[in-house]
């Protein structure tokens, strides 16, 4: 597998926000995005999901029959956690479980993994800030996607949940997957390589 950037550009509101970014991971690779606000770096794993058209440059994906494009190759993990308020947490992730596809761990696992084994039943809305995190995580792992994009991921979690998610990155790697995560904190991922954007 491979997933190539080249001479990447994208713009906002008009604006060019960043220019000529490349970089290329193969399976096991991990890439950390570093940079001050407003460097492009939300911007960018956005433009790698699809989700923003690139102003110039492609991402090329080399996948396999059952991942061939890059979108579905991706779990993309934004600052807002995609999960609606009013569902439990577990009917969210049965919802993202059906809605990307590759059924992986089940839910009750998943949640097992991120520290909330026994909060499955109550709705989304009623989680502190770093359980609603640590469920949008277990997103994750519900259904195998090789390609996670992560923003900021570790935002709100305390230290005991960063380290318990370092792991569940690492064995993510160890598994052949690829990661791109922006970040302002070391995220424990030593042997991944850095993209420093902005000044
Ligand atoms: N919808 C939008 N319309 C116009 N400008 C936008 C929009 N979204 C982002 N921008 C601008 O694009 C630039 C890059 O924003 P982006 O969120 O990618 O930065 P970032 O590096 O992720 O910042 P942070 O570290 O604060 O999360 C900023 O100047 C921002 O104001």
């Amino acid at each position: 597998m491979l997933l190539e950037a080249e001479n990447l550009a994208a713009e906002r509101g008009g604006e060019l926000v960043f220019s000529d970014i490349g970089f290329a991971l193969r399976e096991g690779d991990g890439l950390v995005v570093t940079g001050p606000n407003g460097a492009g770096k939300s911007t960018l794993l956005r433009a790698v999901a699809g989700l923003l058209p690139l102003a110039a440059g492609r991402v090329r994906f080399e996948g396999d029959a059952e991942f061939d494009e890059v979108g579905g190759a991706c779990h993309y993990l934004g600052h807002q956690n995609a999960m609606k308020t009013a569902l439990t947490v577990a009917e969210n992730l049965r919802f993202w479980r059906e809605f990307s596809g590759n059924a992986h761990l089940e839910i009750a696992e998943s949640l097992e993994m991120v520290g909330l084994g026994d909060i499955g039943h109550l709705p989304f809305g009623y989680l502190s800030t770093g359980q609603r995190r640590r469920a949008a995580i277990a997103k994750l792992l519900v259904s195998y996607r090789p390609v996670w994009l992560l923003d900021e991921p570790t935002a709100g979690l305390d230290k005991a949940s960063e380290t318990q998610f370092a792991e569940l990155m690492r064995a993510h790697l160890a598994d052949g997957g690829m990661i791109i995560a922006a970040t302002h904190h070391p995220l424990g991922l030593e042997d991944a390589a850095e993209l420093r954007m902005g000044a």
